[in-house]
């Protein structure tokens, strides 16, 4: 969509989460990752006004992997530097999200879009790890 974005992607049918993310970043930039090299640090939740799905989106890091990031069909992978990366050509949400995730935070936050340009409105909350999120969560 003309946007700068992590690699990531669908989880696919007989697949676990983390699975899917170490093959979303091999399929579309050649990258090796080791499934217990990725940390999962957000859970994000995507809802757009008038549609009744909810997007729900993982986010993992890792300064570990094998190879060089490579063009494929899906993604021209580029480094940008910290005070340089590309909000304005990224999802809105992002420039919200990210400096959570540059303090290396774990986080959930939630979005509401109009359309694909505008949040209408958005929570994040900053939690102590991911597994005292998700504890939480189902009590
Ligand atoms: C709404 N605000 C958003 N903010 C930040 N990131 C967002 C996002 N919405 C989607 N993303 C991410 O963008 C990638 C493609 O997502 P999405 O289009 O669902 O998947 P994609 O078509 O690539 O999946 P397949 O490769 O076909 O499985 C994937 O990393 C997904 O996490």
């Amino acid at each position: 969509m003309n946007k700068w974005n992590g690699f990531g992607g669908k989880v696919e049918a007989r697949e676990t989460i983390i699975d899917a993310a170490a093959r979303e970043l091999k399929e579309e930039c050649c990258i090796d990752v080791k499934i217990s090299d990725l940390k999962n640090i957000a859970h994000l939740e995507f809802t757009f006004e008038g549609e009744p799905l909810l997007m729900d989106v993982r986010v993992f890091t890792t300064n570990i992997f094998e190879g060089t990031p490579k063009e494929t069909e899906e993604m021209l992978p580029k480094w940008y530097t910290v005070e340089d990366i590309p909000f304005n050509d990224m999802w809105p949400d992002d420039k919200l999200w990210f400096p959570y995730m540059l303090k290396n935070k774990n986080f959930y936050g939630r979005f509401h879009y109009k359309g694909y340009d505008k949040i209408l409105n958005y929570k994040i909350e900053e939690h102590e790890s991911m597994e005292a999120f998700y504890a939480n969560r189902k009590s």
